[in-house]
This record gives C-alpha cells, sequence and structure tokens, in this order.
C-alpha cells in the first residue's frame, strides 16, 4: 500500500481547529469540508484522463477530460459523509456508492449495515472517504468489498490515521489485487485503550452529527 501524508501547513492548520474539543459541530462539518478538498486534490493525482480536443478562441489545442468510466467515491456512513461533499466537489462527475459500517465498541470490530454500490466495479477507479482509521478494520473490510467487486485501484482518504490501522490495512491488502493508496492529513502517535485514536479528535461521526 503506498501512503501519503499530505503534511500541508494549511492542513495542519485545519486539523489542529477539528481536533479542537472547543470546535462546534457546524465548524467542525465546515473544516472537514475543507480539508477533503485539500486531500482530494493529492488524491486524484493519478485519476484517469484522455486527449480532449477543443478550439480555443486563439487555436485548436488538445487538453485531457476525466476518462470513463467515471470514478467512483464511496463514503463509509456515517463520518465519511462529511467528506462527501468536498470530494464530488473537485470531481462532479464522480458517481458515489454508500458503505454503511460501524465499529462494535466493545470488540472494535467493524459490521456492514448498509450498502449501496454497483455490482460490477471492473475498471472503476474508487476512492473511500472516511474521516478516521484507527484499528483499519473498517477500511480492510471496505477495501477487501470492493476489490472483490472488481475495483481497478483503490484511493482512501482519511483526516487522520493511526500507525497500529496503517499497519492492518497494509498487512490486509497484501493479498488483494488492485492497487490501494492511503491518502492522510496526518498520522498521530497511536491508539488508547478504547481504540481511539490519541492525540486524534475524538467520534468524528459524533462531532459531526450528534452522540448516538
Ligand atoms: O479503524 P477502525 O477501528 O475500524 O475505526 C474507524 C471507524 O470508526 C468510525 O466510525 P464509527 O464506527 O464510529 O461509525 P460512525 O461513523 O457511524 O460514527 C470511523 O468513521 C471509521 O469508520
Ligand atoms: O479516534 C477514533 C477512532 C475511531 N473512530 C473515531 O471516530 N475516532
Ligand atoms: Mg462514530
Amino acid at each position: 500500500m503506498r501512503v501519503i501524508v499530505a503534511d500541508h501547513p494549511l492542513i495542519t492548520h485545519k486539523l489542529t481547529y477539528l481536533r479542537d474539543e472547543r470546535t462546534d459541530s457546524p465548524t467542525f462539518r465546515r473544516l472537514a469540508e475543507e480539508l477533503v478538498t485539500l486531500l482530494a486534490y493529492e488524491a486524484t493525482r493519478d485519476v484517469r484522463t484522455e486527449p480532449f480536443s477543443i478550439n480555443t478562441p486563439v487555436a485548436p489545442t488538445v487538453g485531457i477530460k476525466l476518462a470513463n468510466p467515471k470514478p467512483l467515491v464511496v463514503p463509509i456512513l456515517r463520518a465519511g459523509l462529511g467528506m462527501l461533499e468536498g470530494m464530488v466537489r473537485l470531481l462532479p462527475s464522480a458517481e458515489v456508492g454508500f458503505l454503511g459500517m460501524m465499529r462494535n465498541e466493545e470488540t472494535l470490530e467493524a459490521v456492514t449495515y448498509a450498502n449501496r454500490l454497483p455490482d460490477d466495479l471492473s475498471g472503476r477507479q474508487v476512492y473511500v472517504v472516511d474521516p478516521m482509521l484507527a484499528t483499519g478494520g473498517t477500511l480492510a473490510m471496505a477495501i477487501e468489498y470492493l476489490a472483490e467487486r472488481g475495483a481497478r485501484d483503490i484511493t482512501c482518504v482519511t483526516l487522520l490515521s493511526a500507525p497500529e490501522g496503517i499497519a492492518a490495512v497494509e498487512q490486509a491488502t497484501r493479498t488483494i489485487s488492485p492497487p490501494v493508496t492511503l491518502v492522510t492529513g496526518a498520522v498521530d502517535e497511536r491508539l488508547n485503550e478504547h481504540g481511539y485514536i490519541v492525540p486524534g479528535l475524538g467520534d468524528a461521526g459524533d462531532r459531526l452529527y450528534g452522540v448516538v
């Protein structure tokens, strides 16, 4: 797995406010959206394009446009929804599929409770968005699932990642065929005994949408 830590000062600045416990929900949502736009710039560096002929007012020229099939963006509900708008703003022609997944807070194992994705992902570039990569169970399960359906390559965009989670996803993706890339805003110190990222930002879903 290729890991890109996009530690641009603007990203780290916005992440600092996002982490701050005093940041309220509306501000948290706005910052998450702004952050994903900055991360998406890095994450889409290898998006597939094809030549596109146009005429400027001065001369004909050949540029590029996104190739077909268009990329698929997959937010992992709930917290990934907070990154969807920023992602599709940058990729307006992308399609969107949904995976609903939650961690069992006792066992820390991921459970899938919703799935609305095209059956056949052959040839598709897939961008998975979820703010948090903690133990890695959720992302590993999502990646395996997308690979089984034939995704051509899979790029995961997270705001924060734990070293333990990166190692777990690396291990889990060792045997799958599509290339996997992780683009993250920061790699934090560790996980605590409850599986939360330290220093992290708490529960991203709760901070975006309220405590469940
Ligand atoms: O790497 P892991 O240990 O699997 O943890 C990461 C997952 O935990 C959070 O979701 P959560 O289960 O809290 O669901 P929510 O988005 O509905 O709050 C987060 O958004 C990831 O999906
Ligand atoms: O720190 C963490 C770990 C998992 N999920 C979160 O929302 N935050
Ligand atoms: Mg949560």
